[in-house]
């Protein structure tokens, strides 16, 4: 595998309480060569202990080597944790399974000074593991998830409104792709996100993303909002006056969007069937848990969460800080290593925006 060492990617710690630390090490020891050009941006002193944890009390763990640049993880052998200390290391150990407020300020401030990196030019990507939204809100920062502080450094950055910085959350596997017209919000609140602006610029970035990355323009299916898509509007009428408007407005643009389908059947019509590809390439989600369910339940190993819309490349697994097993060592690495795969060849496909 040949990749850019000039051009290293940020992992980014996650919350120290939950289980980021743990995939990050186990990462780095079992699959070293997809690692390779990684760093994590994060503290010494908590990937130390996530090294020890998988390896077992009194194992030799997985050694952590302390980097003075992000532009040095190149030159690192395999077989080492290379990390840039980009926060103050924590008064005390970080109590594993709980929230806290100063675990959501490391996490928080890892994704801050990785966004800035990355729209600076210094990094390629950056793979987030994952935060605790509790803790990210409990330490003050006023944003739901990585998505949103993302879009916010970018627009930052760019001198932008946030408006004018449009972003949408990606879930995809093997089988599997969703886009999301709205994010990390009340499902009352959901409901009155879905509008036709919403739904067409959803169109829009998932069509330039994936179309980046395919090399054509991807088929694009548009789930309704109520059951059976409205049933004809015996079950709702957001499917009449919004979302098929929204598909014709697309369409008129050269967008190949078809829909609205059914919820719950266009994701069984787009997954790749073992002969071949699905019906879509891509199926647009009304909601969050609309899209993320059918991709989650195909296996929490396999899924990549990549924001769409930003300057820079960022992708992350697409499961939580799993509070439940943290420090056991127990942790499937596999959706972070694939994180990585799928930054890089977002990278090698310059899909940025
Ligand atoms: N990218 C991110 O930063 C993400 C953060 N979250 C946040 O994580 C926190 C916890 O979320 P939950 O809903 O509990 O979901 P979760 O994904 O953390 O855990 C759900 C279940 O899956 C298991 N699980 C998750 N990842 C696993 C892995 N790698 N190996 C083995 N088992 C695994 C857990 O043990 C638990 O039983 C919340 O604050 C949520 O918002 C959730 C998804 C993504
Ligand atoms: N369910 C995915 C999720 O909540 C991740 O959000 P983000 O931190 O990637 O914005």
């Amino acid at each position: 595998m040949s990749f850019d060492t000039a051009s290293p990617i940020a992992i980014t710690l996650g919350d120290p309480a939950g289980i980021g630390p743990e995939i990050i090490a186990k990462a780095f020891r079992d699959a070293g060569v997809d690692l390779r050009g990684c760093f994590v941006a994060g503290d010494a002193g908590i990937l130390r202990r996530a090294a020890q944890a998988i390896a077992g009390a009194g194992a030799p763990a997985l050694p952590v080597a302390l980097i003075e640049a992000a532009s040095d993880a190149g030159d690192l052998p395999p077989g080492c944790i290379p990390v840039l200390q980009v926060v103050a290391p924590p008064d005390g150990a970080v109590a594993q399974g709980e929230i806290s407020a100063a675990a959501g300020r490391i996490a928080g401030d890892c994704v801050v000074w990785a966004a800035r990196a990355a729209l600076r030019g210094e990094i390629a990507a950056i793979v987030t593991a994952p935060l605790h939204k509790e803790a990210l809100a409990a330490a003050g920062f006023p944003y739901p998830g990585h998505t949103e502080l993302l879009q916010a450094e970018a627009a930052a950055h760019l001198g932008r409104p946030l408006a004018e910085v449009p972003v949408r959350m990606m879930l995809a596997n093997d089988e599997l792709r969703t886009v999301l017209v709205s994010i990390h919000m009340s499902l009352r609140d959901a409901i009155e996100a879905v509008s036709l602006d919403g739904v067409l610029q959803t169109l829009r970035i998932a069509h330039r993303a994936l179309g980046a990355v395919l090399g054509r323009a991807p088929r694009i299916g548009v789930a309704g909002l109520n059951p059976h898509a409205g049933e004809g509007g015996l079950f709702g009428s957001e499917e009449r006056d919004i979302i098929a408007p929204a598909i014709a407005a697309a369409r008129a643009e050269g967008i190949d969007a078809d829909g609205p389908h059914a919820p719950d059947t266009v994701f069984m019509r787009a997954r790749a069937k073992a002969d071949g590809r699905g019906e879509f390439d891509v199926v647009i989600a009304m909601y969050h848990d609309q899209g993320l369910i059918p991709v989650k339940y195909l296996g929490v190993e396999k899924g990549v969460n990549v924001t769409l819309g930003l300057p820079l490349v960022r992708t992350s697994p697409d499961h939580g800080t799993a509070f439940d097993i943290a420090g056991s060592g127990r942790a499937d690495a596999s959706s972070l290593v694939e994180a990585v795969r799928m930054a890089r060849s977002l990278v090698r496909g310059a899909l940025v925006s």
